[in-house]
């Protein structure tokens, strides 16, 4: 998703602050399924859960929005959705200033946020047909080819039929996923989707998420699990204790990281002084090992320069910066991956 508008990184808050921090303003607010401005939440008790938020979440991407447990993603949700009322702060969906635009954008936008209920006893099929019977803007007569639509865009087909106390965590997902995407939908808001599932269910769910948005949705996931937004995701968001701590593309928070060739040795001040002629910088010689910046270097050539040179090498390895290397950067502290 290289074409998504911007394609940078972005530090969050006040920019500038922070040498060399990018001062790309991100995709234009028009390109965007979701802008908040300054949207802010304190419950009764003082306690801000939610605090001067700026989102912006282009239209198409798979935005994840990562958080530890607390920081303020399902407040956020329920704010973007109209289930809290925000206590400053402005937000749009779909182009239109919410709250006013809530009954004309809502329908062409499924979520789902709590825990959805349905009945244990009832197949997949007739929990979905309740679903849209409740739904007044859905018409009656196309009920069966909206719910079959439905059961075969989350690959539920084959268990349509089954009883839902019957279905795996994923598949229960799943058709929670299903009962959102009853209705043509232009954006879908999922409220940690993965929570509790096994690998296995965390993975259907992971493909199909990636599926909706490829057939145009735009997705908004939250998650406390780097590593499943770094799968899943084209953009990232993330919170920390209620305040925006970066966002922009995973590419571009990528790209802020320095990859660093490394170099397994007996023969250290060698391959040291060999990386510092290829014009390697932060170089660090250590026990065993060099390693060095790569930067726009080959890594091919470093090798090549190295047996050159008669350096005897053991080992060679590139190592390109993950997304939790960026948390760590930007944050200067260590992210729970686990939650
Ligand atoms: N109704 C409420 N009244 C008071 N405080 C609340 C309320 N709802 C949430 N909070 C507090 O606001 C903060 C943010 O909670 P929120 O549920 O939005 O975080 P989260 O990132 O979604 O975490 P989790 O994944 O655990 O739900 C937490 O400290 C929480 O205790």
């Amino acid at each position: 998703m290289s074409d998504m508008p911007g394609d940078t990184g972005l530090l969050a808050g006040r920019r500038g602050e922070r040498s060399g921090a990018p001062r790309d303003a991100g995709p234009a607010p028009e390109e965007c399924s979701i802008v908040t401005r300054g949207l802010t939440k304190r419950f009764r008790g003082g306690q801000v859960a939610v605090d001067a938020l700026d989102l912006a979440v282009p239209g198409g991407s798979v935005f994840g929005f990562l958080g530890p447990n607390g920081s303020g993603k399902t407040t956020t949700i329920r704010m973007l959705l109209g289930l809290v009322t925000p206590t400053a702060g402005t937000w749009e969906l779909l182009g239109r200033p919410m709250p006013d635009g809530m009954t004309a954008v809502l329908p062409r936008v499924g979520a789902v946020v709590e825990g959805p209920a349905f009945y244990p006893y009832l197949t997949g099929e007739a929990n979905l047909r309740r679903y849209d019977a409740a739904d007044p803007a859905a018409d009656p007569r196309t009920a069966t080819a909206r719910i079959g639509h439905a059961l075969e865009r989350v690959g539920l087909t084959a268990a349509a039929g089954k009883r839902y106390r019957a279905y795996s965590l994923g598949m229960r997902q799943r058709l929670a996923i299903a009962a959102a995407l009853l209705g043509p939908r232009e954006l879908l808001v999922l409220d940690e989707p993965t929570n509790g599932l096994d690998p296995q269910g965390t993975r259907e769910v992971r493909a199909l998420v990636r599926e909706i948005a490829a057939e145009g949705t735009t997705v908004f996931v939250s998650s406390h699990l780097l590593a499943e937004v770094e799968q899943m995701c084209s953009h990232v968001a993330v919170m920390r204790t209620g305040r925006l701590v970066a966002q922009g593309t995973i590419a571009g928070l990528l790209a802020r990281e320095t990859v660093r060739i490394r170099v397994e040795t007996p023969d250290v001040a060698g391959a040291a002084a060999v990386l510092a002629a290829a014009g390697l910088t932060g170089i660090r010689a250590g026990d065993g090992e060099a390693d060095a910046e790569l930067g726009a270097e080959e890594p091919e050539r470093i090798c090549a320069a190295l047996v050159a040179a008669g350096v005897a090498v053991r080992g060679l390895g590139v190592r390109r910066p993950s997304l939790e290397d960026v948390f760590v950067g930007l944050t200067g502290e260590g992210f729970d991956v686990d939650g």
